[in-house]
């Protein structure tokens, strides 16, 4: 088989009048975190249901390990994926390990793993308890738990953290990050664009069906040329003079206070601009630059918001 996981080539879907991905065409490489980010409607949870084959294309071809979705040969090929849809629907009569279990003999894989997951995923002191008693974060950890089942070497996540809390999303990416680190390719979306930002290997940012941008954050940032943000903290009684000396240098906008200096300029003029902040010791009490964030740069990309 085929090292590369994902092969989207040109793919086209449409319901009736409504054209949800327009010529979609992106590679997810082996063993990378890849995030899929876009508006609403903007079509990635179509996109994930054409690399899932449970919905044919319109147009063009999706290959998942080498193998078209919309062939026979996939149902082998969909036994090593997991999935976590965005709102993971379970049994709420039965306890989670029952649940897990369930699922465990949909996938054929031994029930004996599950205990086991359930530990893993922070369930296991709740495994005996009816899922009607669940909290959302601990439905989301048992849906977690699922994907987890059989070891999939590729898993596609739908706005996984929904209803964690700050302690479970960074539980939930720790072990996610295990499961990368032991080969697995993972696909992600996520509405909280902070959160992906720091996770992801590369992404892609859909825009009304079309691929607006690809690439690593570095990439986008890049291509994008959006300007970084340094704010200095001044000593007091030192505005005028830190003023002066930066209107001397080119292609930047300030905006200066008593104490502090908000400084917007592009990238390629970050170092001037630190050059003549550091002759400036005795004014200058602290500096933070902030470059452009994966919100900055989504809605840069033609994003409604985030
Ligand atoms: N089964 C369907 N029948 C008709 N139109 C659909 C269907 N599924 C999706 N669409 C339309 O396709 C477009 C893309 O929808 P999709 O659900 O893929 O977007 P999304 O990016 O996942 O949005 P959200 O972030 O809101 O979940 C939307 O205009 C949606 O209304």
């Amino acid at each position: 088989m085929t090292s590369v996981p994902i092969q989207v080539t040109e793919v086209t879907k449409r319901f009736g009048d409504v054209q949800a991905l327009d010529g979609v065409s992106l590679t997810v490489q082996k063993g990378e975190m890849f995030g899929l980010i876009g508006h609403n409607g903007a079509g990635k949870s179509t996109l994930f249901k054409l690399m899932l084959g449970l919905a044919p294309v319109s147009g063009g071809e999706v290959c998942v390990h080498g193998v078209s979705t919309g062939g026979k040969a996939f149902r082998d090929v969909r036994r090593r994926i997991g999935y976590l849809p965005e709102n993971f629907v379970t049994y709420d009569n039965l306890t989670g390990l029952e649940v897990l279990r369930l699922f465990a003999d949909l996938k054929r894989v031994p029930r004996c793993e599950c205990d086991a997951l359930l530990e893993r995923v922070g369930l296991g002191a709740a495994s005996g308890r009816r899922v009607r008693g669940y909290s959302k974060g601990m439905r989301q950890r048992l849906g977690f738990a699922q994907v987890l089942l059989g070891n999939p070497d590729l898993i596609f996540l739908d706005e996984p953290t929904n209803g964690l809390d700050a302690e479970g999303i960074h539980e939930f990416y720790r072990i996610l990050r295990d499961v990368q680190e032991q080969g697995a390719t993972i696909v992600i979306t996520s509405h909280i664009l902070a959160e992906i930002q720091e996770r992801v290997d590369r992404l892609v940012i859909l825009s009304s069906g079309k691929v607006a941008a690809q690439g690593t954050i570095a990439q986008l940032r890049a291509q994008m040329v959006l300007p970084s943000i340094i704010e200095v903290n001044l000593h007091p009684g030192y505005h005028q003079e830190v003023h002066g000396a930066l209107s001397r240098a080119e292609g930047l906008q300030m905006r200066i206070g008593e104490d502090v200096a908000h400084i917007s300029c592009a990238q390629s003029e970050k170092v001037a601009v630190l050059q003549i902040l550091s002759t400036m010791a005795h004014a200058v009490r602290d500096i933070s630059i902030r470059e452009p964030s994966l919100e900055d740069l989504f809605l840069g990309y033609g994003g409604q918001h985030a």
